[in-house]
C-alpha cells in the first residue's frame, strides 16, 4: 500500500499553445489535507481535471491512490469523491433525493444508501430540511449538499475545486468544518483555493502553483523558512555605541540608518551570533529585532517575485 494519496510527476498539458500547466511534479500524502493555492487561471482546475482523467495531459504521470490513473480510471473513480468548481444541484429535487440520484450509481444496498444518506445530511447540517427542494437552499447549503453527494461513497480520498469560493463566512466556515471532519474520519483531502488566508488555516501541506508551475510545496512553515532564506532575513538592531563593521558570511547588504542604528540583510536568522560578536567588542544592545514575511508577503512575491519578470 502507497502511503501517498496523489503523486503527480511531470504533468503537463497546453491548450493550443498555451501551456496551463508545465511541468509540475508533487505528491500528497494519505490522511492530510492539501491546500493547491493559486490565483486565478494558474492551472489549478487543468491539474485536477487531469487527476480526475476528464483531460488527458499531454505528458506526465499521475498516481491515485498507488494506480496508475491512464491504467484504472474506473477503479480510482469509485474510491474518491470530487466536487467541480461550480457544480451545480438538481433544484427540482429535494436535498434527500438529490442524494439518493447519486447514490445509485453505486452498489449500495437500500438500507445501506439509506443510513448513509442520514449521515451525510446530519453531517452537513441539512437534516432538518431535507424533504425541502434545493432550489429553495442558499449557496453555502447548496455548497454542503454537493460536499454530501462527494462523500456517497465513503471515498478515501476527496477532490474539492475551490470548495468555498462564492460562499460568506458563515457558509466558509461550515464547509472547512465538513474539510476537518473528513480528515478526522481518515480521508485525504486534496483542495483548491485562490484565497491565502483559508488555505494558512486549513492545510496540512501547501503546493502554490503560479502560471502552471509549481514554486513551493510543504508545510506553511517550511514555505515561509525556505522563501525567507531566498529573500532575506530582515535584521535591525540599535546600540548604545557606534557599531563597528559586521562580517558575517549569510550577511548579504548592510544598510546604515545611523553610527548606532544597522538594517542586515542576511540568508539566516544571525541573532545570536550578532548579539555575542557585539557585546564581545562591548557595544551594548539596545534592540534586536528580526522582520518575518507575513504568508501573505510570501504569497504576494511567490506570484509577483523577481523569476516571473
Ligand atoms: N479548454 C480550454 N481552452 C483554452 N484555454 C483554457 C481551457 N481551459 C483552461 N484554459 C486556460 O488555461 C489556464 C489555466 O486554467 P485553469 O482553469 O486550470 O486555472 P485555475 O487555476 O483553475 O483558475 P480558476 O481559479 O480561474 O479556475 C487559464 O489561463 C485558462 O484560460
Amino acid at each position: 500500500m502507497s502511503s501517498q494519496a496523489i503523486l503527480v510527476e511531470n504533468l503537463t498539458k497546453s491548450y493550443g499553445r498555451f501551456k496551463a500547466v508545465d511541468g509540475l511534479t508533487f505528491e500528497v500524502k494519505e490522511g492530510e489535507i492539501f491546500g493547491f493555492l493559486g490565483p486565478n487561471g494558474a492551472g489549478k482546475t487543468t491539474t485536477i481535471l487531469s487527476m480526475l482523467g476528464i483531460i488527458i495531459p499531454d505528458g506526465g504521470r499521475i498516481e491515485i491512490l498507488g494506480m496508475d490513473m491512464s491504467r484504472a480510471p474506473i477503479k480510482i473513480k469509485e474510491r474518491i469523491g470530487y466536487l467541480p468548481e461550480n457544480a451545480t444541484i438538481y433544484g427540482e429535487l429535494t436535498a434527500w433525493k438529490n442524494l439518493e440520484f447519486f447514490a445509485n450509481f453505486y452498489r449500495l444496498g437500500s438500507s445501506e444508501k439509506e443510513k448513509r444518506i442520514t449521515e451525510l445530511l446530519k453531517r452537513v447540517g441539512l437534516w432538518d430540511v431535507r424533504y425541502r427542494k434545493a432550489k429553495t437552499f442558499s449557496k453555502g447549503m447548496k455548497q454542503r449538499l454537493l460536499l454530501a453527494q462527494a462523500l456517497i461513497n465513503d471515498p478515501e480520498l476527496l477532490i474539492l475545486d475551490e470548495p468555498t469560493s462564492g460562499l460568506d463566512p458563515e457558509g466558509a466556515h461550515l464547509v472547512k468544518e465538513i474539510i476537518r471532519e473528513a480528515r478526522a474520519d481518515g480521508k485525504t483531502v486534496f483542495f483548491s483555493s485562490h484565497i491565502l488566508s483559508e488555505v494558512e488555516e486549513l492545510s496540512d501541506r501547501v503546493g502554490i502553483i503560479v502560471r502552471g508551475r509549481l514554486k513551493a510545496v510543504g508545510p506553511i512553515g517550511e514555505i515561509k523558512r525556505q522563501f525567507m532564506e531566498l529573500e532575506g532575513y530582515e535584521i535591525k538592531v540599535e546600540t548604545k555605541e557606534p557599531i563597528p563593521d559586521v562580517r558575517h558570511e549569510a550577511i548579504t547588504r548592510v544598510e546604515r540608518l545611523a553610527p548606532n542604528r544597522l538594517i542586515i540583510f542576511a540568508r539566516s536568522d544571525i541573532r545570536e551570533w550578532l548579539s555575542q560578536y557585539l557585546t564581545s567588542r562591548g557595544v551594548t544592545i539596545l534592540s534586536l529585532e528580526v522582520e518575518e514575511p507575513s504568508l501573505e508577503d510570501v504569497f504576494m512575491k511567490t506570484i509577483y517575485g523577481r523569476d516571473e519578470e
